[in-house]
């Protein structure tokens, strides 16, 4: 109300330039007018004398004070405005001593504003405003001068009254004059408090094109123009609408300047950008035609209005459910999304308390802890199960918030979502990330957690936990010969016979490969293991069936002991598979449980590979030759090279020491191709008569067959020699030729080819199947020694020589015997139709230097 300057002074001159009305009437207008003006409820013009506060008028009447009602000085605060010559302003907040103050404990007023009265330029009283209500601000400067002017006019009126009283026409007249005078007085006061106030006020023509008279500087700086380059230009040179089309900024200005108020974003010539403004129109004010606007920059209004419309949108779009309750927890608002996801529309949740979506999932405890985070901090989240309105319980993850209200009171704003599907999917990546995915085992990382807990509740009932380490038999040549499908279905055979042979609480894990793990809980004794690790190696021993293959497999197992083995899961782990590499190397299929010697047996197995790694290149190799005889012993046909290696330190290693190392780390292969290259080289330096037709027979591994490239390494060495290919033999072992891939197929392929010679050594040891005499062209078998040993007491090797000897026959092939060390062995054979003969009853393995002068039975 009368917030502008120029109002005022138009609602006060509106009154005081009334001579009709009389003074008391007009008094109680200028209070009013006051009492509006500076929002305060009480007003009062008294008289001050001899320590006395007679109110004289009151407004509203009557109110704290009637007219006639006297109080003593001392107890008004008009007993510090009297003798201050500017007006005195109090609040609660401003006024420190207000509360000791006897007119606060009379009248508990909070808020006051008053002027002095002068009459004749002595004090005569006072004009006071006050208000029992706290007013939170202070009164601006422009109150202060309002009030200055009010109480000079009071001032002039009473000694306007004084001197018509005393009928001294002349003296009126003057005081008129000064009256006039005053009013002058209060037109500048007026124009000074236009130009202090911090609205832009803008004086312009009403009539079109409403050039402009004045602009305060507010008005100059909101604007960004200075008054003297825009006096007496038009208004609408100085701001333009934005955006604007032709004219309407023109039509905006005169539905202004004839009173309407408007809000509209302008350009004006000072201002990098457009900015919304608010425009205020007076009436004409006087007879020239002025018209004052007043302009505002309401970006602030304008941008919280947009943050509560972009609110309200957040509110209906957001994909999140939103949901308000007052401070007791009942609902006041729900969103789109809310709805949604519980299936409650707003009018079945508003009014009601959010404990409808409780599921039974969480205890009082839960929720007293949300609602203590909520009181101490205004804030919680997390996540919680809630029931759908159609019983579904499902998980959400909500986020609470306590807004604090300016009244007091409180508001909890609850924004959740539905995670159902999230937790899906990062329970599923969880199991993904802890489970084998060929067999849905568990994988090393959930071995590991399981271990964790079986070693805590192992410790706690002072038990122990077996730790088995399961290798497939023979898996690799499943994999390479019948393809990876088939070995997957192996491995998932045997997946599932292993979780058959456990109980619930113990774990079966894969590794990787063809390696399982299995934990077997509540171990008191090692004897525990051994039903457990036997019905494993029974499970697994029994052939498998896949849609096409039978495949025949075992588990070479080793066992190890929690907490005597080791005390984590990695030293378990390593006991274990030294433990296995023992089974293996026993002969496999079997399971062990790991010693402590093992340790020392595993050391010197890592120092034999570590030597034997840099042998090849230190030339600690060397070949032997042992020649093969026909059986009367009187000519010798071919010469077998046989590996030996003369250890720095442990002086000479036998090769069934170190050949089966060599083929574990891979060192047989270029160790063959040395062993292929120095026989030939040698062979052919034997050269002469005597030696030119003798075959050379040459070990050949398994793994240097599965590599590929021997017929291209044969031919290569026999070029760079010069052997002739029909004296080389190569010596394949039944092992060999078990995994029979197309890979393998070819190289033989190729090595008759080339036209060496191949025979099947050590026959009778292996799976002999005789699918291989007819798949393959081999063209000698090589009886195995351990036939020969013991013949005359042990029929059964008589009879299997007997029948290789007979088999070979009727496939055309070759038969040479190995081991023959007796006159009676030597006759066995002689009688039985076997022509070739080895052994160290015709010559034992001798060095290469040897060969050339060796005579038969020279020796
Ligand atoms: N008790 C007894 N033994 C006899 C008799 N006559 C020959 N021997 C031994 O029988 C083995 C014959 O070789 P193998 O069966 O191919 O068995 C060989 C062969 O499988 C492997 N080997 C040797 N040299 C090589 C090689 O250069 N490459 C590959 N891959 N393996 C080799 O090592 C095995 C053992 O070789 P060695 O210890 O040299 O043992 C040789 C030889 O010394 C006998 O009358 N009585």
């Amino acid at each position: 109300m009368y917030a502008l300057a120029y109002e005022r002074i138009t609602a006060l001159y509106a009154i005081t330039a009334d001579h009709q009305t009389a003074l008391s009437e007009k008094l109680s207008a200028l209070l009013d007018l006051g009492r509006q003006t500076f929002e305060l409820d009480y007003s009062c013009v008294a008289r001050i004398a001899d320590d006395t506060y007679e109110a004289i008028a009151t407004s509203p009447a009557p109110g704290l004070l009637a007219s006639g009602d006297c109080l003593p000085l001392l107890r008004t605060y008009c007993s510090r405005t009297i003798v201050s010559p500017e007006p005195i302003g109090f609040d609660r907040a401003t006024g420190s001593d207000w509360e000791k103050h006897p007119c606060f404990q009379k009248f508990r007023l909070e808020a006051y504003l008053g002027a002095r009265i002068l009459v004749e330029e002595k004090p005569w009283g006072t004009l006071s405003f006050s208000s029992r209500e706290r007013v939170d601000r202070q009164h601006p400067r422009e109150d202060f001068l309002f009030i200055k002017l009010m109480a000079q006019w009071i001032g002039h009126e009473l000694e306007r009254e004084m001197h018509v009283s005393n009928a001294d026409r002349l003296k009126e007249s003057q005081k008129t004059l000064e009256i006039q005078a005053a009013l002058a007085r209060a037109s500048e006061i007026s124009q000074s408090i236009v130009h202090a106030i911090g609205e832009g006020v803008v004086g312009v023509d009403d009539a079109v094109p409403h050039r402009i008279r004045f602009l305060n500087p507010a008005a100059q700086e909101l604007l960004g123009v200075e008054e003297g380059e825009v006096i007496g230009q038009p208004l609408t040179d100085v701001i333009r609408r934005f955006p604007d089309a032709p004219g309407q900024t023109e039509c905006l200005l005169s539905r202004l300047v004839h009173g309407q108020t408007f809000e509209c974003m302008i350009s004006a010539p000072g201002r990098e950008m457009p900015f919304p403004a608010q425009f205020v129109s007076s009436h004409t004010l006087d007879d020239s035609g002025l018209v004052v606007l007043t302009v505002q920059d309401v970006s602030s209004r304008w941008e919280a209005a947009e943050q509560l419309r972009l609110a309200e949108q957040v509110f209906e779009y957001s994909p999140e459910a939103i949901l308000v309750t007052d401070g007791d927890g009942t609902i006041l608002r729900v969103n789109p999304a809310f709805t949604l996801i519980t299936g409650y529309p707003p009018e079945d949740a508003i009014g009601r308390n959010p404990r409808i979506l409780r599921s039974d999932r969480h205890d009082e405890a839960f929720y007293r802890e949300m609602w203590r985070s909520l009181a101490d901090e205004d804030h919680w989240h997390g996540e919680i199960w809630d029931r759908r309105k159609n019983g579904q319980v499902y998980p959400k993850w909500l986020c609470i918030n306590a807004v604090r209200m300016a009244q007091g009171n409180t508001r909890y704003v609850a924004l959740f979502a539905d995670i159902s599907e999230r937790k899906a999917h990062e329970d599923r990546i969880d199991y993904l990330a802890r489970h084998d995915a060929l067999t849905g085992l568990a994988n090393r990382r959930l071995l590991d957690d399981r271990f964790a807990k079986l070693a805590a509740a192992a410790r706690r009932s002072d038990e122990g936990v077996a730790l088995l380490l399961i290798d497939l038999d023979r898996f690799k040549q499943v994999n390479d010969s019948l393809g990876h499908q088939v070995g997957d279905q192996l491995l998932v055979e045997v997946a599932r016979r292993l979780n058959v042979s456990i109980r619930a609480g113990d774990t079966v894990a894969r590794l990787g490969g063809d390696e399982f793990v299995v934990l077997l809980a509540g171990i008191k004794t090692h004897r525990d293991v051994i039903p457990v690790a036997e019905k494993i190696q029974a499970a697994l021993t029994q052939p498998v069936q896949t849609p096409l293959h039978l495949l025949h497999t075992s588990p070479s197992i080793g066992v190890s002991l929690y907490p005597w083995d080791g005390e984590d899961l990695d030293s378990l782990l390593q006991a274990a598979d030294i433990a296995m590499y023992q089974v293996k190397a026993a002969g496999r299929n079997a399971w062990m449980f790991f010693e402590a010697q093992m340790n020392e047996e595993v050391s010197i197995r890592h120092r034999l590979e570590s030597d034997l790694r840099t042998a090849l290149e230190r030339g600690e190799f060397q070949l032997h030759y042992q020649p093969q005889f026909d059986v009367g012993g009187g000519e010798v046909h071919a010469w077998e090279a046989l590996l030996r290696w003369q250890h720095p330190v442990h002086g000479w290693i036998e090769p069934c020491d170190f050949i089966p190392v060599a083929e574990d780390i891979g060192l047989i292969i270029p160790l063959g191709e040395w062993v292929l290259a120095a026989a030939c080289r040698e062979a052919v330096n034997w050269g002469g008569q005597r030696r030119g037709n003798e075959r050379l027979a040459v070990n050949v591994s398994a793994r240097q067959l599965e590599q590929g490239d021997l017929a291209e390494v044969v031919a290569r060495v026999l070029r760079e020699s010069g052997l002739a290919a029909e004296r080389l033999e190569l010596e394949l072992t039944e092992s060999a030729l078990m995994s029979n891939t197309p890979k393998v197929q070819q190289t033989l392929r190729d090595l008759k080819a080339l036209g060496v010679h191949l025979t099947l050594d050590d026959f009778g040891t292996g799976y002999s199947s005789l699918a291989y005499l007819s798949t393959f062209t081999v063209d000698r078998l090589k009886i195995d020694r351990s036939f020969m040993r013991d013949i005359e007491n042990k029929p059964n090797n008589a009879a299997i020589i007997l029948a290789v000897v007979a088999l070979a026959k009727a496939l055309g092939l070759e038969v040479v015997a190995e081991g023959v060390e007796t006159l009676q062995q030597r006759a066995f054979l002689a009688g039985n139709g076997c022509l070739k003969a080895q052994g160290f009853l015709y010559a034992r393995p001798m060095p290469a230097g040897l060969v050339a002068g060796f005579m038969p039975g020279a020796q």
